[in-house]
């Protein structure tokens, strides 16, 4: 039998307001990393989503938001940007009271509107996580206002260390330009395994093996590229045989525009985040 991770069982109570995706990913992370899971409290809504996180992993769970940080120092806030006012407003009386750290990873909404929208001079770390933090795989861009001490960034870190790695960015302005390369960026590689699976299925392939070819190359060469130590650069430079076969997929994507289509999509998501900004402002 394996032993068992540390356990923390006076870690001082955290909350989590919205109990989807992003947040089961972050609270799992915390869990396996050994933070015992009667410390984290979720709010949320739905009841069915509420009873699976309690039943998976132990958290305590709040179908109100003001329930769930009662006695919480750290507020996630977890919830989509549409509803992060109201929201916020709710809590404004309990955050002027007892000054959390507000940690908050909605797309786009800027620490400005969150310490407005909390009453006023709350110290809000403004976090960007992405997808695998489900498998501790994550990337999160981290920023925070002045009000947060050396403590609170270090306590944001751990909370995000939990689902991967982490990356502070000095300005805010940059941090929709991170959700357009990693927070949304996962996506980008599905569509990416998706459009190799299809085209190798057009090639005649049968579809189970080229599923099975497209993932595994995917994976295959992720791990390459982070555990290589090497560019990207030159990693494609060693598949690429003079006149080979990668040579004229290569010479393909970059007639076809590639690099300047990823480059349109990023800045196209890198843009919505300001528009998200403004629309549930
Ligand atoms: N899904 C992703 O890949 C990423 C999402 N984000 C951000 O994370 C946030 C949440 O996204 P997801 O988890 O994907 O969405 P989701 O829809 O899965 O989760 C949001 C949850 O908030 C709950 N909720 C709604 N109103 C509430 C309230 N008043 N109090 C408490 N909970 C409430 C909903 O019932 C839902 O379960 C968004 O702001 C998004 O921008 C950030 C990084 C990546
Ligand atoms: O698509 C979105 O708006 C969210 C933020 C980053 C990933 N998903």
């Amino acid at each position: 039998m394996p032993a068992d991770p540390p356990r923390s069982p006076d870690a001082a109570p955290i909350a989590f307001i919205g109990g989807g995706n992003m947040a089961r990913s972050l609270v799992g992370g915390l869990v396996t990393g050994g933070r015992a899971p009667d410390t984290i409290r979720v709010a949320e809504p739905v009841a069915a989503v509420r009873e699976s996180l309690a039943a998976d992993l132990g958290v305590r769970v709040f179908a109100t938001a003001a329930e769930a940080v009662d006695g919480a120092g750290t507020w996630v806030f977890a919830v989509k940007p549409q509803v992060m006012r109201e929201v916020c407003a709710g809590l404004a009386d309990a955050a002027q009271a007892t000054r959390p750290l507000v940690v908050s990873i909605a797309a786009g909404i800027t620490i400005a509107q969150l310490e407005r929208w909390l009453g006023g001079a709350a110290g809000v770390v403004r976090a960007m996580p992405n997808t695998p933090a489900l498998l501790g795989a994550g990337v999160t861009g981290l920023h925070a206002n002045a009000r947060v001490d050396a403590d609170g960034r270090a306590a944001a870190q751990a909370l995000l260390a939990s689902a991967g790695k982490t990356v502070w960015i000095d300005d805010e302005a940059l941090m929709d330009a991170v959700t357009g390369t990693s927070g949304s960026g996962p996506a980008y590689v599905f569509l990416l395994a998706e459009a190799m699976e299809d085209a190798a299925v057009a090639e005649g392939l049968p579809p189970e093996a080229a599923r099975t070819l497209a993932l595994q190359t995917i994976l295959g060469a992720a791990r390459m590229l982070t555990e290589s130590g090497e560019a990207p650069a030159e990693l494609r430079r060693r598949v690429t045989s003079p006149n080979g076969t990668t040579q004229a997929a290569i010479e393909t994507f970059e007639a076809g525009g590639f690099r300047t289509l990823v480059a349109q999509a990023i800045a196209a998501a890198t843009r919505r985040g300001g528009e998200l900004s403004r629309a549930h402002d």
